[in-house]
């Protein structure tokens, strides 16, 4: 019998022990002795229990502490076999095995105890531990589960993602067909039931997205993924991987509200959307951007490269490389003006902006919105204004400013490409005459007609602008040769010279120009410029009607012109001019009750300048006001001793510039004032003027004309002859003396036109009841003469220069002492 036992025990992969019921080993398999790594010689001596533990105990079998012995042995080994008996425990080897002991009491008394190699199961336990607590944790972390609904045998499997999911625990729910139902929107069912149809073409593979309730009542977004059986037309099992996208469908939701709310807001503020994927290149544009563009909805093309041709010519490169540098990532928006073509052919000013809102994991634009906004009125008011910032509104021409940048641009090229170019100043003679005799439409019309003219002269690529009033400027480039000059100048000269029509009447100007030729005679626009206005200065004071070349002299008499103009501003409180006075002989008697008051200018370091060439200067500085009033007071206080003390009605006469009339200082004292306040009659004065003065138009003018006539100051019409001479205008202003200028006068003899001249003059004067007065009287015989034709009055060299005030009354006395 124990034979038999021993051979059964041997045949066992188990290993296994026996006590006796005297506590002694009394039989054992070979498995036990490999397990315990104990030689079976051990066995055979039958030690007890406690001889078998402090025998392994002492080898280290159950490592420090009975590490090595799980919790359920742990005490008994430790107490050395005194402890209860557990029955069952694991134990490792210190081979690394694992061996799972049991022992049982014996009825008799005695024990067995079995060792099972369980090495394997427990590491294969641990690993799929493990594995499930790391497919739990993701789960977690993705909110992912997987369910299985078997439709054959109803039964539905959820895995503790979904339990999650849905709010539950495995011991509080337990899915079935029916009960899962009402986690189910009616949406979300209304889906999936589609899913089960059979359409004849049966999905294994399905994806929704569906809206849930979870069993707190709670609204979730779920996506579904997962396989279906089919089986007769009918699903008969479902397996999904199933996510909880609540989050990222309520960013979703967000967004899409906050972007119907921009886009609406933008839309009605007038701007219209556009929103571009970037990597596909499609576009959406919004209701309100099509309607700018006067289109409807699927009009356009939503390729961006097709709505990019929309983009003007001009402007689509510089869009282009503004919306790349954007999309680079080197600008923080996108910003952008320019044209876009709209359905009726117009092409519509747009402000395009835009930012990129979403980026791939490389940093690559997704997607790009922004807007358009319509600055079509903005765009035409900036044009108006540019335009009329450097265009004359009447002529159409550049103007000064635009010409200025015109020049500094061709400079450049002549510096670059080593060629010349001219600049030419023209200024239209006799304009302001036809501007007040026929008014200033008329005026208008002329300028027009000459701009056109001017134009017609010249190539495309030179330019003319007007600088205002009469003045023009003339650019003419690329300049092989300055004599090309010689053909263009005389040309002009001619065209301006021709009739102008203007209604009615047929009138005639002529030009002025100056002329300076870059790099010869300067360099600079300002250098340029000064050359050319002196040129038309000598063109003009060599009698109009010509063309003049800058030399260096030229910028001498200029440089002077300027020295003088800059020491006659301090000349009248240094008291440097002084009052001379030239006789007005009576031809008839010889005899003297009547002066011309002539300025001079003591210059400290000049000497004496003569008034013909200060008084001009004066006049262009506008020095002429001041100074001419200040002749008048010494006039007048003169007058006021001559009447007392040489003659009761003698008469001064002071030269009046038109400057004066034109720019009248309101601060004077009126003229008649001052010689009231002197106890004068304003007959003790003559105003002398010049001819072109009855022509102006200005009322102010007329006025000041009128009013001296009705003071009873008399006016004496000065270089008589040079200028109009219309009698109709001598009659309409009251003209009291008419002076025959000195040029007629000057080669007078009998038989002369000049004396034929004269006498028709002196003719007319007396038939309007004027008296006449000649100029420059330097001979006997030119006295004699004018006498002879009835002429009243001589002033010249002949009676006497103009001489100082204590001179004059010698002159006087001699005079009157001779009879005279
Ligand atoms: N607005 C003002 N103009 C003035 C004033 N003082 C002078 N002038 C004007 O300057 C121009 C030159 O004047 P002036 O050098 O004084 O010459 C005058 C006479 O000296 C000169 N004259 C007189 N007789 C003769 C003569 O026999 N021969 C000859 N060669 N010259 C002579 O003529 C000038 C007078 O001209 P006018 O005034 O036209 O009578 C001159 O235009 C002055 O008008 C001033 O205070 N204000």
């Amino acid at each position: 019998m124990k034979h038999t036992l021993q051979t059964l025990l041997d045949s066992i992969s188990q290993g296994v022990y026996l006590l006796g019921a005297d506590g002694r080993m009394c039989l054992y398999n070979d498995r036990v002795c490999e397990l315990l790594d104990i030689p079976s010689a051990f066995f055979d001596s039958h030690p007890t229990l406690e001889e078998l533990n402090t025998f392994q105990m002492q080898r280290g079998d159950f490592g420090d502490d009975a590490c090595l012995v799980d919790n359920n042995a742990r005490q008994y080994v430790l107490a050395d076999g005194h402890a209860p008996i557990p029955t069952h425990f694991l134990r490792q080897t210190r081979a690394g095995r694992t061996l799972e002991v049991r022992s049982r009491i014996l009825p008799h008394g005695g024990m067995v105890r079995t060792f099972a190699d369980v090495t394997d199961y427990v590491q294969a336990e641990a690993a799929r531990k493990q594995a499930n607590e790391l497919l739990y944790a993701t789960q977690a972390i993705a909110e992912l589960g997987g369910w299985e609904i078997d439709l054959q045998t109803k039964r539905v499997t959820w895995t503790e993602g979904v339990y999650r999911i849905f709010d539950t625990l495995p011991k509080d729910f337990h899915p079935t067909l029916e009960n899962t139902r009402q986690l189910f929107t009616p949406a979300a069912q209304a889906i999936v039931d589609a899913s089960y149809r059979d359409t004849g073409v049966p999905s294994k593979l399905h994806e929704f997205e569906l809206e849930m309730i979870t069993l707190t009542g709670r609204h979730i977004w779920v996506h579904s993924r997962g396989t279906s059986v089919w089986s007769g037309g009918r699903v008969i099992k479902r397996t999904d991987i199933v996510q909880d996208i609540t989050r990222r469908k309520q960013t979703e939701l967000a967004l899409r509200d906050s972007e119907t709310r921009w886009k609406l807001a933008l839309e009605s503020v007038g701007d219209g959307v556009w929103d571009l994927q970037v990597q596909t290149g499609e576009e959406y544009l919004s209701p309100q951007l099509l309607r700018m563009y006067g289109y409807t909805e699927g009009e356009l093309p939503t390729a961006m490269a097709e709505l990019d041709q929309r983009t003007h010519p001009d402007d689509v490169v510089q869009m282009q490389r503004n919306r790349e540098d954007h999309l680079n990532g080197l600008t923080p928006t996108y910003s952008n003006e320019h044209r876009v073509l709209c359905k009726d052919g117009s092409w519509l000013w747009v402000h395009s902006r835009g930012m990129v809102i979403s980026r791939d994991a490389q940093g690559r634009p997704l997607r790009m919105i922004g807007t358009h906004t319509d600055i079509t009125e903005r765009k035409t008011a900036e044009e108006l204004i540019w335009q009329q910032a450097h265009f004359d509104t009447l002529t159409g021409l550049p103007n000064r400013r635009m010409m200025q940048e015109r020049l500094a641009q061709e400079l450049k090229k002549c510096r670059r490409d080593g060629l010349q170019l001219a600049v030419l100043f023209i200024d239209l003679d006799h304009f302001k005459e036809v501007n007040d005799t026929l008014g200033h439409d008329q005026g208008d019309t002329l300028l027009m007609e000459a701009a056109r003219r001017i134009q017609a002269c010249l190539r495309e690529v030179d330019t003319v602008a007007r600088m205002g009033g009469d003045e023009f400027i003339v650019i003419i480039t690329e300049l092989a040769e300055a004599a090309h000059l010689q053909v263009i100048l005389p040309k002009l000269l001619h065209t301006l010279s021709s009739a102008f029509q203007l209604g009615h009447d047929k009138v005639y100007v002529s030009a002025s120009v100056g002329v300076t030729v870059y790099p010869m005679d300067g360099q600079t626009i300002e250098d340029l410029f000064k050359n050319a206005d002196q040129a038309l200065y000598v063109a003009k004071g060599a009698g109009r009607n010509r063309f003049s070349f800058f030399t260096p002299a030229l910028q001498t008499a200029a440089r002077e012109r300027a020295q003088l103009m800059s020491d006659l501003r301090t000349a009248l409180v240094a008291q440097e001019f002084r009052v001379v006075y030239q006789p007005i002989v009576e031809l008839a008697t010889g005899s003297i009750h009547k002066a011309e008051a002539l300025v001079r200018w003591q210059h400290p370091t000049r000497g004496l300048i003569s008034p013909a060439a200060f008084i001009p200067v004066a006049e262009s500085s506008g020095l002429i006001v001041e100074l001419g009033e200040w002749v008048f007071v010494q006039a007048a206080r003169q007058v006021k001793h001559w009447r007392e003390t040489l003659h009761p009605q003698f008469q001064i006469s002071v030269n009046k510039s038109p400057v004066q009339f034109e720019n009248p200082n309101l601060q004077h004292v009126p003229w008649i004032e001052q010689l009231d306040q002197l106890g004068l009659p304003g007959e003790s004065m003559v105003v002398e003027i010049t001819e072109g003065l009855l022509l102006s138009s200005s009322d102010g003018v007329l006025d000041q004309l009128l009013s001296l006539r009705d003071d009873g100051i008399n006016v004496s019409l000065d270089d008589f002859g040079t200028g109009y001479s219309s009698l109709s205008y001598l009659q309409r202003f009251d003209i009291d003396f008419v002076k025959i200028d000195q040029s007629f006068v000057r080669q007078l003899v009998a038989g002369s036109t000049d004396l034929a001249l004269c006498q028709a003059i002196i003719a007319m004067a007396h038939a309007l009841g004027m008296k006449v007065i000649a100029e420059g009287v330097e001979t006997a015989l030119q006295r004699d003469l004018l006498k002879a034709a009835g002429c009243d009055f001589g002033q010249g060299y002949l009676f006497s220069r103009p001489v100082a005030a204590q001179e004059f009354e010698a002159l006087f006395t001699q005079t009157t002492s001779n009879g005279g």
